[in-house]
This record gives C-alpha cells, structure tokens and sequence, in this order.
C-alpha cells in the first residue's frame, strides 16, 4: 500500500449516521448501482432514505426493485427534500453539465463525487464552496469486497467525512488519500483493477479451452483459482503473496515452467506498468476535458 494511503479503521459497517435522513444518487449505472447494492446490503443506508435520479428507466426499475425511489430528472424530486448527501454517480464527460442543479441543496448536503478524474476545484465550480468530497471505488462493492479511495476537500469536516466513511465502509474498505493526484493513481489500481482481474480470468478460461477442459469447466476453474488466490492473500497480511508463490512453485516444476515466461525480462511487470500508467495518465487527463 502507497505510503500516502491510510486505511481507516471501523471493525464493522457502521450504520449511515443520518439514518433517516435523506441520502441521494445522481446515476444508477455500472457503479451507481453497485454502490447502492452495497449500502442496502450492509444496512448502511434504509431504502426509505434514498432517492435515485437516472434518466434511463431500465436502471430506474432495477433500482426500485430495491426498495428506493427513483425518478429521471431532479426536478421530479419533492420540493422539500432537503438530502443529507449527495453523491454523484455520473459520467465524468457529463457530470458539467448535470452537477449544477444539484447546488440547490448545498444548504444541507455534502457532496461525493466518484467521477474518475474530475478534480474538487471543478467540482467546486459547479457546486460552490462547499464540502466536496472525491471517492474512487470499484464494482466489487456491490458486495461488500471493494476498496474506496476518498480525497476531501478542505470544506470538510470531521462529522462530514465520518457519515461519508459510513456510507463508503458497506462497500467494503475506505483509504483516505491527502493528496487529491493521488486519486488518479487509486483509479488506475482500485478502480479499473476488476478490469485487469477479469481480463485475466478470460485469459486463462480461454486457454484452459484450447486445452480441452470444455468451455463451462474452463471458466469454473479461471473464476475459482482467482478467487481462491485471492482469498488466500487476503487470509494472512503476515504473507507477502512472493512467498504464496514461491510456496506454489516446486524446483523444475510445472509452476516454474510458467513463470519464467511471466517473469523473463520482468514481461509482465512491464505490460501491467504500461496499463497502469496509461490509467493513471487518462484519469489525470479528464480533469481537462470538464
Ligand atoms: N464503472 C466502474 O467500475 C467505476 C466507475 N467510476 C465512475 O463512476 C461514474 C459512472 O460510471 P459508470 O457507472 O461506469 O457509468 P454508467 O454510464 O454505467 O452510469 C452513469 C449513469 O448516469 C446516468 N445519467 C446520465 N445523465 C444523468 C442525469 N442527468 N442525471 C442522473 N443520471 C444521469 C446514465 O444514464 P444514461 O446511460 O441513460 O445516459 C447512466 O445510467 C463515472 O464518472 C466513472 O468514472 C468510478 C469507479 C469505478
Ligand atoms: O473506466 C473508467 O473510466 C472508470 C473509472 C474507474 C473504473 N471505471
């Protein structure tokens, strides 16, 4: 872990501080609803206290299904509603032109922003001097397995930024960054990382196929070995995964066999360095383009 990321320690999803209060989300796509997934999973947040605005209906129902309400624009949302939070789940290319309406609320509302990078001072811009915070998370949240990265704004406080972690911490763990570049980073590992993961599963499935397994126990056994060396890496911090691998790799054995061609000229270092690096630069790049 960078040595600018501060994991924050709750031992247990705390419930949503403003439990009754009302809590809004602006988008409900790919990680509006793996959010939302999360939070009513955990019981961070009650269904009766959420409010969906997505323009899409599809995602409006599958959001309803859920228990909250939803509509497709702000201006369909009860003229006292006086949201607690705010978080904004829209595309960073849009989110100029929809986060403005959303000011209105500034008088009761903190702002969370996951748009990859969209820096606070845009954000700023658009909802005025006010509590913003930024927070990278990832899909896994939906099941309470992710990892949220959170940059706050100097407009926040303490209280502020305990309801937002209580919020976050339902999608899984919440790191607090100080320095807001940092963010870009966060995305280029946390917030893409499911991507590289899942490209990896399809990899393996794809030859584990071409060897003749079947397609269906291809795919069970590239999900499965993920998984279980996930779970593995994760079940002992004492254990750097170098030392689960060498614990895999027996002397001239199969495992050896792989590796060297992984590990020759550092080959895999490089291809995910270069991803990285080009996630890194994209998200540091959006900042222009709002
Ligand atoms: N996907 C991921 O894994 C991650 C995404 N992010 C960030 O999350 C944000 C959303 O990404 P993602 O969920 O993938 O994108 P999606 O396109 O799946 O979701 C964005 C949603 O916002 C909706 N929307 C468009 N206009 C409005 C509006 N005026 N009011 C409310 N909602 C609106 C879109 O509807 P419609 O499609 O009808 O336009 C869409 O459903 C991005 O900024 C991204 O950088 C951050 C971390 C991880
Ligand atoms: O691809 C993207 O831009 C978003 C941000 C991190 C994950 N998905």
């Amino acid at each position: 872990m960078p040595a600018d990321i501060h994991p924050v320690c709750f031992s247990a999803p705390e419930r949503f501080e403003t439990m009754g209060q009302p809590l809004l989300l602006v988008g409900c796509g790919n990680m509006g609803f793996s959010l939302l997934q999360g939070w009513l999973a955990a019981g961070a947040a009650a269904p009766e206290d959420v409010y969906v605005v997505e323009p899409s209906e599809m995602l409006r129902d599958r959001a309803c299904q859920l228990g909250v309400a939803a509509c497709s624009t702000v201006d369909e949302l009860a003229p006292g509603l006086q949201p607690r939070l705010i978080v904004l789940a829209v595309k960073p290319q849009s989110i100029a032109e929809i986060a403005p309406a959303y000011a209105r609320f500034a008088g009761t509302a903190a702002y969370v922003s996951i748009a990859a990078g969209v820096i606070t001072t845009s954000l700023e811009k658009m909802l005025g001097d006010i509590a913003i915070l930024r927070a990278m998370p990832n899909t896994p949240t939906s099941l309470g397995k992710g990892s949220t990265v959170v940059f706050a704004n100097s407009r926040t406080d303490g209280g502020t930024r305990e309801r937002v972690v209580a919020l976050l911490r339902a999608g899984g763990s919440v790191h607090f960054v100080d320095r807001e570049e940092l963010i870009d980073a966060a995305t280029a590992i946390s917030g893409s990382g499911p991507a590289y993961v899942f490209l990896f599963i399809e990899c393996l499935a794809r030859r584990a196929a071409t060897l003749g397994l079947g397609e269906k126990l291809a795919l069970d056994l590239a999900r499965e070995t993920v998984a279980g060396a996930a779970a593995l890496a994760m079940s002992d911090s004492s254990q750097h995964p170098a030392h689960l691998r060498e614990k895999v790799t027996s002397p001239n054995g199969t495992t050896a066999a792989a590796l060297e061609i992984l590990l020759a000229d550092d080959a895999l270092d490089h291809l995910l360095g270069h991803a990285v690096d080009a996630a890194r630069r994209r998200s540091a790049s959006l900042s222009g383009e709002v």
